[in-house]
């Protein structure tokens, strides 16, 4: 579905990655993990257009093409809300932004509607981002990211800020959204048992220059919990694999 070759990026004479290759197929949900700073956001920042590649090649359903664009539902790291618009506003604002009746306007609030509920925002939506708590701005974000309908969504820590509960619930959003709509997802998450949870596959990327270090496929069937044996293992090999890294570079 979506094929990267040689990605290569530098900040002035940062290198943040070159010769990187990602592919992702349809209906699988990636994780990205990998140390802070390593350049997994400007990745997502390339592949979308906020920022220019230096070099590679882009290719979407067999098609080059010179970056994502409106062709993905991106989530950066932060919320992104404007803050002169209510919750609901701003979860609706893709719908507005393309051609639209009543009729799509009525059926997309049906569709919020039934996101809020499961995101624990009902009730909220005519407050304005200030009057609600960060962890209540960013599930309006992931709100209005899935309303952006789009096959292939990128999700950049998207949900770094909640509780534990609200967590997991919104992690079993994320799944549905994959089985029950079949959205390919591209996701970048520090939390390793969430990656476990959530991933088809995960790809571990090391320090500047980012590169691939190491690639698993966790084969339990979903709904998953990250204290499966065949997880600890896995987990225990991730961490050692970044202490590695972080060694190799403090020298
Ligand atoms: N616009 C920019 N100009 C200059 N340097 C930048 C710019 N954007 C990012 N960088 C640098 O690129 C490097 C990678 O940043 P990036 O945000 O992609 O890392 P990350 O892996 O997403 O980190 P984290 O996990 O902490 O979010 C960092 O050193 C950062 O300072």
């Amino acid at each position: 579905m979506l094929e990267v070759l040689g990605l290569a990026k530098s900040f002035g004479l940062q290198t943040i990655f070159e010769n990187f290759d990602l592919n992702l197929p349809h209906g699988r949900f990636t994780v990205l993990v990998g140390p802070s700073g390593c350049g997994k956001s400007t990745l997502f920042d390339c592949l979308t257009g906020i920022v220019c590649p230096d070099q590679g090649r882009i290719v979407w359903q067999g098609n080059a093409i010179a970056h994502l664009g409106s062709l993905a539902a991106y989530m950066q790291q932060k919320d992104m809300l404007l803050p002169w618009l209510t919750l609901e506003e701003n979860s609706l604002l893709p719908v507005q932004a393309r051609p639209r009746t009543l009729r799509d306007m009525k059926q997309a609030k049906q569709t919020l509607a039934r996101i809020f509920e499961r995101i624990g925002l009902t009730g909220f939506g005519a407050h304005y981002p200030y009057q609600v708590s960060g962890g209540m701005r960013q599930r309006c974000a992931l709100a209005r990211t899935l309303m952006f309908d789009r096959d292939l969504v990128l999700l950049d820590e998207p949900l770094s800020a909640l509780d534990a509960i609200t967590r997991r619930e919104l992690q079993n959003l994320l799944l549905m959204l994959q089985k029950e709509f079949g959205k390919t997802v591209l996701m970048i998450t520090h939390d390793i048992e969430e990656a476990l949870v959530l991933a088809d596959e995960i790809i571990l990327v090391g320090p500047t220059p980012m590169t691939i270090l190491e690639r698993f496929q966790p084969k339990a069937s979903k709904p998953r919990e990250f204290t499966q044996p065949e997880f600890m293992e896995t987990k225990a090999r991730i961490l050692s694999r970044l202490l590695t890294e972080k060694e190799k570079i403090q020298g």
